[in-house]
């Protein structure tokens, strides 16, 4: 089987050549490799050919990448070479029972009951190694794909979620050159039907070649035409997959639209389950069923188009091998019995008689099953063309992130040789942000940073400004102006272009990012306020802190005085007769289990170590023996273990107060607040926005729209959007500047409430300027006086004159 993905490399290299003449000649280079590697390859022997497609193969990537000492790599070879033992052990026996079988029939004809007795007795036993082999087989066949599973995950998740916290995911989704969309799908599904086929395949390859072995080896001993029998029945073999090739749809192809659409489908209602309160208040199920209908359909079509083809190809397959060539077998079995029936000098002796109907019945049990298995052999093909597609769409992803994370590896590896000339020190953790134009210092400076988003659209031509520790930044502008961005840029999610320079703290714990909406897991309430640290870093930093004799010690205790300062102390108690049901819908979820004391133990590091019992029975949240002592002491108020659906208990603001409390817990150089106190009320914003800044001496760059919060900051950039003529001449808003000054609160806000006073007077005075207008109007009107109507009263017209009079 000839594995290349050259004609996919070549369709994506053609499609970006559209786009603009660097690309194309890129292609161009790389059609022309493409082109001398398949001369190449032709001047190559069959062998050899086979050898270079295996070698530019998806397959042979993605497992030339597996660690041959990783003891799952090790498992996973162990189970293939025991699925190989027990398929031969298997080919052994059924060689066995085809002979016993024989010998039964023998028997029966000779009417030796003894004899009989005996083979019974034996095929009888058989039955137990053979049932167990089978047995054995099927065990063996899910601990490989098991192990292929388990091997294949970790690869993809260290690259998918580096350990050094480079943002791959989303420069996986959000890059415009990347073709995954579907990494979850791709790293379950894919993941799971590769690991099965390439199970499989040694028994689906293996069994029938034996099969045939073991036939044809039977047959020459038992038939002396055996050598033409033999040519005929392999003419016929041929002959027969050649018909079946007219049959055979491409698994492949059909294997790759099927996972379209289904992603499209899950797609949509990952969709419905993400914005389900936003739907239900829109009553906006129509629209979603609709959404849903559609795709189901074109998914619901294309299977039953596909199982149109398999049932053809299916009845071709059982039809052609099991029946044209079992009969063709039939024939050559019976061959012996006609030529010896014919001999001149037969007799129709009882112990001859008895010889051939035995191996008549050994002969056509080994034929039947061997014409059987050349049709599974034949549809082994079937598998192994999924299990290309399936290696081509796990290579791709696992290309895509490779390609993502070496490019900043490769900064990071320049950045820290840099960093660790100028201090001589190896042993320096993986800065914040890494790349040419990176530099560390404390404080924050953009200088002359172009504001281009992904798709290259430019948001600002150059930013620059710089604040240092103590100096709280505003950051004000239109909506779509730019201030978001700025921070992706902060966060290493975009890249600094040229001539930029950025220069930040050289720890990722000297900055933290607070969205408008923060991220909360499912878990204990203590992890959602010391996310991203682990139990192991909340631990780590207690005790140094304890043995560093410091005054401040992040504690239980201390998180709970945290929860008092936003008015949150009510969550310790959240639900509490919901506590029972609640941990047991999620002790699977976290892999943790509760003790008697409420606390939580680790279930998985349990069943690490099941022979430390007395260990993990005192052990909490993975903490072994030597510390569990001060264990007990860091994890000391069970309420902070109470495990909930956080994300869907807690509204808005409280979500903003729980992030804000992430915050203090914490405790940064720098923070970016990005309008992640909008839903808590004024006075408890400004409230944690004292406790951020003056309290703990965060130095806070936030975006914020209410005027009450101005007072917390002494440096401002205003983004300001730019008119830009197009070519019709018609105004368009286009690029944004900024403006970077000094604040002075005080000042700036007396000032914006005068401008709102005289902007107020404004109004009014143009208001009474159209009233003046109207009325004198109206005048006017009067004086040129209407003839009165006959339905006119005189009343009306008396009420006409009093106004004038009153206007006057
Ligand atoms: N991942 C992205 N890829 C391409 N363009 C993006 C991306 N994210 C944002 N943009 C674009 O960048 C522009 C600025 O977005 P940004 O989120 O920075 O605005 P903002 O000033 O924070 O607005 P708001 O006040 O509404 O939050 C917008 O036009 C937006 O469409």
């Amino acid at each position: 089987m000839i594995f290349n993905n050259g004609s996919k490399s070549k369709s994506k290299s053609k499609s970006k050549s559209k786009s603009n003449s660097n690309s194309n000649s890129k292609s161009n280079n790389i059609d022309r490799k493409e082109f001398i590697s398949h001369v190449e390859t032709k001047k190559l022997g069959i062998w050899s050919k086979i050898q270079h497609n295996f070698k530019n193969s998806s397959l042979y990537a993605l497992f030339s990448r597996l660690d041959v000492k990783n003891p799952k790599t090790l498992q996973s070879a162990y189970q293939l070479s025991l699925q190989v033992s027990l398929l031969l052990l298997k080919a052994f026996i059924t060689l066995k029972i085809a002979t016993l079988d024989g010998q039964l029939v023998s028997s029966l004809i000779s009417r030796k009951f003894k004899k009989f007795f005996k083979y019974l007795l034996f095929w009888l036993l058989i039955g137990i190694p053979n049932s167990l082999t089978d047995s054995l087989l099927e065990k063996s066949k899910r601990l490989l794909s098991q192990s292929i599973r388990v091997n294949l995950t970790l690869n993809l998740l260290d690259e998918y979620l580096p350990k050094n916290g480079n943002s791959t995911i989303y420069q996986l989704l959000n890059s415009q050159n990347s073709s995954i969309n579907d990494p979850n799908h791709r790293l379950t599904n894919t993941v799971e039907n590769f690991s099965k086929s390439i199970s499989i395949l040694p028994s689906q390859l293996l069994t029938p070649i034996l099969d045939i072995l073991i036939a044809a080896n039977h047959m020459s001993k038992s038939s002396e035409n055996s050598s033409e029998g033999a040519l005929m029945l392999g003419m016929v073999a041929n002959l027969s997959t050649l018909v079946l090739k007219v049959f055979t749809p491409n698994f492949s192809i059909l294997n790759n639209m099927r996972n379209t659409l289904e992603n499209k489908f899950h797609e949509f209602h990952s969709n419905i389950i993400l914005n389900n309160e936003e739907i239900a208040l829109a009553k906006g199920h129509m629209r979603e069923i609709d959404l849903l209908d559609t795709s189901y359909f074109e998914f619901e079509r294309f299977e039953r188009m596909t199982l149109r083809r398999l049932a053809i190809y299916n009845f071709a397959i059982s039809f052609i091998f099991k029946y044209t060539l079992g009969a063709f077998g039939l024939i050559l079995c019976s061959v012996p019995t006609f030529t010896t029936a014919y001999m001149v000098n037969f007799q129709n002796d009882e112990r001859v008689v008895s010889k051939l109907s035995s191996d008549f019945v050994s002969n056509r049990s080994l034929l039947l099953k061997a014409s059987d298995s050349l049709g599974k052999l034949i549809q082994s093909k079937k598998n192994i063309q999924n299990m290309i597609g399936y290696a081509n769409e796990l290579w791709d992803f696992e290309k895509e992130l490779i390609d993502i994370n070496e490019s900043s590896e490769l900064e990071s590896i320049i950045n820290i040789q840099k960093i660790s000339k100028d201090n001589s020190n190896n042993n320096i953790e993986t800065p914040l942000l890494t790349g040419a134009n990176i530099s560390y210092g404390d404080e924050i400076t953009f200088n002359k940073v172009p504001l281009i988003t992904p798709n290259g659209t430019l948001l600002v031509k150059d930013l620059s400004f710089s604040i240092k520790q103590g100096d709280n930044l505003l950051i004000i502008g239109p909506n779509g102006c730019g201030k978001s961005s700025l921070f992706r840029m902060l966060g290493g999610l975009w890249d600094i272009k040229d001539p930029g320079k950025l220069i930040v703290p050289y720890s990722k714990k000297d900055l933290f990012y607070l969205p408008q909406r923060s991220y909360f897991t499912y878990g204990s309430l203590r992890e959602q306020i010391i996310y991203p640290d682990s139990y192991d870093d909340y631990r780590d930093k207690i005790l140094h802190a304890k043995q560093n004799g410091e005054k401040l010690i992040i504690d239980d205790e201390y998180l709970i005085s945290l929860l008092h300062k936003v008015n949150l102390e009510y969550l310790l108690n959240y639900d509490k007769d919901d506590d029972d049901d609640d941990h047991d819908d999620y002790d699977d979820y976290s892999g943790n289990d509760i003790n008697d004391n409420g606390s939580v133990v680790n279930v998985i590091e349990n069943n690490n170590d099941s022979s430390s019992n007395n260990e993990t029975s005192n052990s909490h949240h993975g903490i072994s023996k030597e510390t569990s002592c001060s264990a007990n002491c860091i994890f000391m108020i069970p309420n902070l273990d109470r495990i909930k659906k956080w994300p869907d208990l807690l509204s808005v603001g409280e979500q903003q107060r729980l992030a804000m409390v992430r915050l203090y817990y914490h405790c940064p150089k720098f923070a970016v607040l990005d309008e992640c106190t909008s839903s808590i009320s004024s006075d408890l914003e400004r409230e944690c926005y004292k406790i951020a800044t003056q309290d703990l001496k965060i130095t806070v760059i936030s975006v914020c729209h209410r005027t009450s919060l101005w007072s917390f900051h002494s440096k401002i950039l205003k983004f300001k959007k730019i008119e830009i003529e197009n070519k019709n001449g018609n105004e368009t808003e286009g690029l944004a500047t900024t403006l970077f000054t000094s604040f002075d609160p005080e000042l700036r806000l007396k000032r914006h409430e005068e401008v709102i006073a005289i902007d107020n007077t404004l109004k009014r005075s143009d208001e009474l300027a159209k009233r003046l207008n109207a009325l004198k109007k109206m005048k006017n009107t009067r004086s040129g006086r209407r003839p009165a109507m006959m339905y006119f009263g005189e009343d009306d017209d008396d009420e006409e004159e009093d106004d004038d009079d009153d206007d006057e």
